[in-house]
């Protein structure tokens, strides 16, 4: 289990997460959602050890966070950030490559070759990565944290990624999505930070809402995530339906200007 334990975090004395904790559980699809500025990305870098907690302790698979080498924590788990920058004119071969420096040595050419195709990105091997454009960018990430946990291990792993379809069009982030949740079969725990809340209801086992540097509710997707909840979280009217035909769960937002158009027909 991965465990975010009373994290405190502060900025200059300025409090940014407050007695935040969580459970990501392996083979399980976590979404962390909530408006901007709520602390979902703090908590996501806390989480993966690019930022040290003022209080509290990160755990994986029981043992805290500091105590991991950096490539036995590499072993654990892997991290797709929000923004990647690249200072070299690397192929987007040569990314998802990068990969396989942290992953165990029977990763082979045929492996990163597997994940490049199942992502659509093959055939942008040998282009220069920055000039793709940003969904293309966002798969070659993707690919390069996949590669690194694509080998079954006996343990217990894990994958952050800081809202890692934000670029992608629909059908790829379906795409995305549902391989995904694929890798839960392989004892893997998937953590990222969504916005869309239509996908999250969708694919998510587990949901987090923050607000404000705070956990508001966590737990199953079926218990947590309905029209209450969200629009206490957004502070937005927002419609949770299961589909008439049974074909998942449908969010709804209602333009603003009928919101506005219901509340003077209320006065
Ligand atoms: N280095 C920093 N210095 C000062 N304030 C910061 C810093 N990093 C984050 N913050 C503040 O902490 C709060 C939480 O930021 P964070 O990026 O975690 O939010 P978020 O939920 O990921 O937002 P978004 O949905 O907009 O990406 C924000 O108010 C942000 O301005």
């Amino acid at each position: 289990m991965l465990q975010g334990i009373n994290i405190h975090f502060c900025i200059s004395e300025k409090p940014i997460l407050g007695e935040v904790s969580v459970k990501l559980k392996p083979g399980q699809f976590t979404a962390i959602i909530g408006p901007n500025g709520a602390g979902k990305s703090t908590l996501f870098k806390i989480l993966t050890g690019d930022l040290q907690c003022s209080r509290g302790e990160v755990r994986y698979n029981g043992l805290e966070i500091e105590k991991y080498k950096s490539q036995q924590l590499a072993r654990v788990r892997a991290v797709m950030p929000q923004h990647s920058v690249l200072s070299f004119p690397f192929s987007a071969w040569e990314v998802v490559e990068l990969g396989a420096l942290n992953a165990p040595k029977e990763i082979g050419q045929e492996d990163i070759q597997e994940v490049m195709e199942l992502l659509q990105i093959w055939h942008l091997k040998a282009r220069n990565y920055n000039l793709l454009s940003g969904g293309e960018r966002q798969r070659v990430q993707l690919a390069r944290v996949l590669v690194q946990i694509w080998k079954k291990q006996a343990f217990p792993r894990y994958l952050l990624l800081d809202e890692p379809i934000s670029s992608m069009d629909v059908s790829l982030q379906h795409l995305v999505l549902a391989l995904l949740n694929d890798l839960k079969n392989r004892n893997i725990g998937v953590l990222a930070v969504l916005h869309d809340l239509g996908l999250v209801a969708n694919y998510a086992d587990q949901v987090i809402m923050m607000k404000a540097g705070g956990i508001e509710s966590q737990g199953d997707l079926k218990e947590v995530f309905d029209s209450k909840n969200l629009e206490k979280l957004f502070g937005y009217p927002i419609q949770v339906k299961k589909h008439e035909e049974g074909l998942g769960i449908m969010v709804h937002s209602l333009p603003l200007h009928h919101i506005n158009h219901t509340i003077k027909q209320a006065q």
